[in-house]
């Protein structure tokens, strides 16, 4: 348990501008071939969405930060999403962009790319006033709380995204597996999850924190996700090029899973 507590207490210190930095601005966040990693990531969601399985009233995003790239091909597909994150600042960074305050971040490059993949014609600004309308809700969450939101959902979400963070925010494996049984319990039976992680990560730097990850491999997510009554539909992993390791982590790859909560029996 109190490795658990020093997670939240390394936390005290992420700098969500850092991280965005580190992770979402170039040159390490680059568009300009289809086998760079965020157009990968892009695509893996846009394909997933566009199959026409995954959709509903409220999908739930679990540890969301301060990014929203996550959400762009999900928005046509649901009434409500909401949003959530252990930190405060985080919830603040996600408010700023959704009042488009002139300080927040600038998704526009990651908007105009899931436009053009989807091929729909959207324009970006059309997407991003979408997205903003349907970000109703940005909740506090502990993923490691048996009732990760506190109190219950007032229903079960019709489907969820979580990105970057079960690996991120526990200490070791077995803690990785509670904290995905405890997410689980947000998500309806039938409900599709949309699961995106570091690779053989075993830290990551935002501003002052470095903050600790537990490495995990392909086979040990899969393990968990059947663990935790899921049906896997889709599966890929993606090889980091050597060049885009500067220091700001130790990340190996990036894995996607489009998973399935088996109905109740
Ligand atoms: C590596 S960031 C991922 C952010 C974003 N989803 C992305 O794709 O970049 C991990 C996130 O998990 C959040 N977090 C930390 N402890 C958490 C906890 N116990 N439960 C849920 N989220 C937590 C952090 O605040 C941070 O926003
Ligand atoms: O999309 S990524 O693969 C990515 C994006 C976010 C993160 C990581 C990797 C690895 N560390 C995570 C810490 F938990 C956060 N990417 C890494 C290369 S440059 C563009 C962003």
């Amino acid at each position: 348990m109190s490795s658990i507590i020093a997670v939240g207490e390394s936390y005290q210190k992420f700098n969500p501008r850092a991280y965005l930095q580190n992770n979402y601005m170039p040159p390490r966040a680059d568009f300009s071939s289809e086998d760079c990693v965020v157009p990968w990531k892009l695509r893996c969601l846009a394909e997933a969405f566009a199959t026409g399985k995954i959709h509903g009233h409220t999908l739930i995003d679990i540890g969301t930060g301060p990014t929203i790239y996550q959400l762009l091909s999900a928005c046509d597909h649901f009434e409500e999403i909401i949003a959530t994150d252990y930190l405060a600042v985080n919830r603040e960074v996600l408010r700023r962009w959704v009042q488009g305050e002139p300080d927040a971040f600038d998704w526009s490059p990651y908007i105009k790319h899931v436009c053009r993949i989807e091929g729909k014609g959207e324009q970006w600004k059309e997407k991003e006033k979408k997205l903003r309308e349907k970000l109703k809700q940005i909740l506090p969450i502990d993923v490691h709380q048996p009732k990760p939101l506190g109190s219950e959902l007032c229903h079960p979400a019709d489907a969820m995204v979580s990105t970057f963070c079960l690996e991120a925010v526990s200490p070791d494996w077995p803690s990785f597996e509670r904290a995905l049984q405890n997410i689980t319990t947000l998500l309806k039976p039938g409900g599709h999850f949309l699961l995106i992680g570091a690779l053989e990560e075993s830290f990551y730097l935002a501003g002052e924190a470095k903050l600790s990850v537990v490495p995990v491999r392909e086979a040990d997510v899969k393990e968990a996700l059947a663990k935790s009554g899921y049906q896997i539909h889709d599966f890929r992993s993606y090889v980091m090029p050597p060049g885009l390791k500067i220091g700001v982590d130790d990340v190996s790859g990036v894995f996607f899973a489009h998973a399935q909560k088996k109905p109740m029996a």
